[in-house]
């Protein structure tokens, strides 16, 4: 559970502590503000996206679903600076569909959080399979990381692209193909 009054008391505890003036008009609010978007930045610690993907509907034909480009924010683990981009999700049913809307929301669960590229990737992928039950998984993500931009070895417009295939993905190799070459058709 996030703790604002906490998240309050470090902000300004960091404001000064970066030698700035904690209650000049322009910093006054910000304790609060910060609070704020920790609160929604880091909505997804602890939960999963069961709920998400429990809602589902029965299909005749297990055929390959693809939902590409869903935006994202995420929070980088090692510098709580933001990673931005898109995960392209691909899934065979078993039986069962998601609702669409339902991807992108699994996208948000897991990327709400303090974050890792790679995990991000995985852990769509497994709710997938998990929660959906379906017979396989694929995750593709491509992304920007600020603390490569801005800061450090500054190397803007750099790209992280991280895949992620389980179940039949695992030994399909011309699945996997197809949905290469559908994620990059435009
Ligand atoms: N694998 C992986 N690394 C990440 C991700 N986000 C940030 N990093 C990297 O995490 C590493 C942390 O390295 P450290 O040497 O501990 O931190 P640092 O001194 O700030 O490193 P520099 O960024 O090289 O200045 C950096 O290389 C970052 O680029 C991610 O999602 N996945
Ligand atoms: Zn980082």
């Amino acid at each position: 559970m996030i703790n604002k009054s906490k998240i309050k008391e470090a902000a300004t505890m960091l404001i000064e502590a970066i030698g700035e003036d904690a209650s000049r008009e322009g910093l006054l609010e910000t304790p609060d503000r910060i609070a704020r978007m920790y609160e929604e930045v880091f909505s997804g610690i602890w939960k999963t996206a069961e709920e998400y993907l429990a809602k589902n509907f029965e299909v005749e034909s297990n055929d390959l679903v693809i939902e590409k480009d869903i935006v994202f924010h995420s929070m980088c683990e090692h510098h709580f600076l933001p990673f931005f981009g898109k995960v392209h999700i691909a899934y065979i049913p078993n039986g069962r569909v998601a609702g669409l809307s339902k991807l992108a929301r699994t996208v948000e669960v897991y990327s709400k959080k303090p974050q890792l590229q790679e995990r991000l990737t995985y852990e769509i992928a497994n709710a997938l399979m998990k929660y959906l039950n379906v017979q396989g998984a694929m995750v593709v993500v491509e992304a920007e990381h600020m603390c490569m931009n801005m800061r450090g070895v500054r190397k803007p417009g750099t790209k992280t692209v991280t895949s992620c295939y389980r179940g039949i993905f695992e030994e399909d190799k011309n699945l996997r193909q197809e949905v290469m070459a559908l994620i990059s058709m435009k």
